[in-house]
């Protein structure tokens, strides 16, 4: 199967031609660089017009070329697949309208392939991998997915804008032409770090407290070259810390990454330092798999194609605000994949994402290792701020109602807490629905008294062997992320959290999720339900 991949959902107007027999990929790109400023989706859509006829053209002529198997009234390729959305509206509508004009002349099927989907199939199957988490960093994107029962889930995702759209944002700030992120690597090269924002909430993250931090900075004389340093310090450990979370959630131990921002060098250095610390393979495409580019949405169009899910002329609508997890992933057989862990109840493993947690009688020892691949300064402020904050939190959330291990002993400079052992397995190997009305009850007892979690995942609810909970209670644990707040976006942002969790992992999500809000209601601020409303809208895709 051969087939001919249409890419221009923002600034690439892409062509490309995948050959299934030899797994070669022939991209020709036309690239739009705005004189000034960041993208503008007219210019943009103007760009696509011009550049993508000439883009097919050159890959058409090159499949007629290289392949002569096939008669000169035979088509070259077997089937068009173009990208149907997330992007930009105008671009999309173009690209759209070329690939099917093309696939009608060619008398050949018409292929719809979601953008971000894309990014994460070409990692796996340039790695060879079964059933990897992806973490797609591009310019209008940042998220986690995960495969579960037929579709991609996002197990984790940006509250506000992608990742490389935060980094142009500081660079045109700065005066520097679009795309900013090349130029960020370029002068970190000769930064030092300086300390600015850092912000994790379970596998979410958000980057706009740490890039007006950034553009402070600069205005304050800052030199630009260590903010930049900084800037890839800071950014790139949030996304390998929820990346490493993931990973430790659905027990999978294969991680690929995709989008334009993994071209970074020091971002795959630091990907491939965790998963390698923790034993697990990674994959980073080449560069030109990793940007916008044609060929990863002709490889998945082929995957696509060949199980027949082509779509009609007629059905063929972009949609600009297409989401991973709205996609039947009707290319991939019902294996495993994001594999939730049976075995989190095996007392013998208990190492979580940020830290071991060695069990001696009742008592456990949780100690926050250093991460190679976070600088030293940073390293060392987030051990010493988490474990303080765990031991703290922990006690104040047992005053307000809810469940914790006692504390018994805080070593600061070990970054070490010693705590009673609680429960004997977690939530993750499955919940029921009393459980996740008890997980709603408990974070609204924490959130009237001003207690934020930070990162109530299945993981961090424990409850006896057989599910019963123990002593008649249900723990919450891992309090690191935790702090005290009276904002309603905090607590929204917590349920958020846990509900994202269970949705990644539970194979019928909907009641449960029901349940942990029936629970939430009973207890707290019928507020926070409505903010969550709004922080499910949030962020995505745009
Ligand atoms: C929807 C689609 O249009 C969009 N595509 C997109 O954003 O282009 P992509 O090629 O994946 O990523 C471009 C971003 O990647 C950043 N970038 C490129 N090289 C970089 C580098 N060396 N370091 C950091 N960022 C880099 C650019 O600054 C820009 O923000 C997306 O995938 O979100
Ligand atoms: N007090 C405790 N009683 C029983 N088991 C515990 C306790 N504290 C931690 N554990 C076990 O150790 C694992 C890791 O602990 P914890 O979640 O606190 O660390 P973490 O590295 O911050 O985890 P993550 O970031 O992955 O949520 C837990 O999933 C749990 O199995
Ligand atoms: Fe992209």
């Amino acid at each position: 199967m051969r087939v001919l991949g249409v890419e221009g959902t923002a600034w690439c107007a892409s062509a490309a031609v995948f050959d299934a027999e030899t797994d070669a990929v022939f991209i020709e790109s036309d690239p739009y660089e705005p004189d000034s400023g960041g993208i503008h989706p007219r210019e943009a859509a103007e760009h696509m017009g011009d550049a993508i006829p000439r883009v097919i053209e050159t890959a058409l002529g090159h499949a007629r070329e290289e392949y002569d198997d096939r008669g000169d009234d035979e088509p070259p390729v077997d089937a068009v697949a173009f990208s149907r959305g997330p992007g930009l509206g105008p671009c999309l509508r173009v690209v759209a309208t070329a690939a099917r004009a093309l696939a009608q002349t060619l008398g050949v099927p018409l292929v719809g392939v979601n953008h971000m989907v894309a990014h994460l199939e070409i990692g796996r199957h340039r790695a060879g991998f079964d059933s990897p988490v992806c973490l797609n960093a591009s310019g209008a994107n940042a998220h986690l997915l995960g495969f579960h029962d037929g579709r991609y889930r996002v197990l984790g995702e940006t509250m506000d804008t992608g990742v490389g759209n935060a980094l142009d944002k500081f660079t045109r700030h700065v005066g520097w032409s679009h795309p900013g992120g090349p130029k960020i690597e370029a002068h970190a090269a000769d930064g030092e770090f300086v300390e600015l924002p850092y912000v994790v909430k379970g596998m979410d993250f958000s980057f706009s407290g740490i890039m007006s931090a950034a553009k402070d900075a600069y205005d304050d004389g800052v030199p630009v070259e260590d903010v930049c340093f900084a800037l890839q310090e800071h950014v790139f450990a949030m996304l390998t810390e929820v990346a490493e979370r993931a990973l430790s959630l659905t027990g999978t131990d294969e991680l690929v990454l995709g989008g334009g921002v993994g071209q970074n060098a020091r971002l795959r250095e630091m990907l491939a330092s965790m998963c390698e610390e923790r034993g697990a393979r990674f994959h980073a495409p080449e560069p030109r798999f990793l940007r916008d580019n044609a060929g990863m949405i002709a490889v998945l169009g082929a995957k696509m194609a060949a199980a027949g899910d082509t779509v009609a002329v007629a059905d063929s609508a972009i949609d600009p605000d297409f989401r991973p997890d709205q996609v039947p992933v009707t290319w991939r057989s019902g294996e495993s994949v994001a594999r939730v862990p049976g075995a989190s109840d095996d007392a013998a493993d208990l190492r979580g994402a940020e830290a071991t947690v060695e069990v001696r009688g009742d008592t456990v020892a949780k100690r926050r290792l250093p991460k190679a691949y976070r600088h030293p300064e940073l390293d060392a402020t987030l051990r010493r701020e988490r474990t303080v904050a765990e031991a703290r939190l922990l006690a104040a959330a047992r005053r307000a109602g809810v469940p914790t291990p006692l504390v018994r002993d805080v070593d600061v400079p070990e970054a070490t807490l010693t705590m009673q052992f609680v429960g004997a397995r977690d939530l993750a190997a499955g919940s029921t629905v009393d459980h996740a009305r008890t997980v709603g009850e408990h974070l609204a007892r924490l959130h009237v008294a001003g207690i934020v979690h930070g990162d109530p995942t299945t993981r961090n609810a424990r409850v006896g062997r057989d599910g019963a909970p123990e002593d008649g209670r249900l723990f919450l644990i891992d309090f690191g992320l935790g702090f005290q707040s009276d904002h309603v976006e905090d607590y929204a942002m917590d349920l958020h959290v846990f509900e994202q969790s269970v949705e990644g992992t539970a194979t019928d999500p909907a009641p449960l999720v029901a349940a942990v809000e029936e629970g939430y209601r009973a207890v707290g601020d019928d507020a926070v339900l409505d903010r969550l409303r709004g922080v499910e809208g949030r962020g995505r895709y745009r």
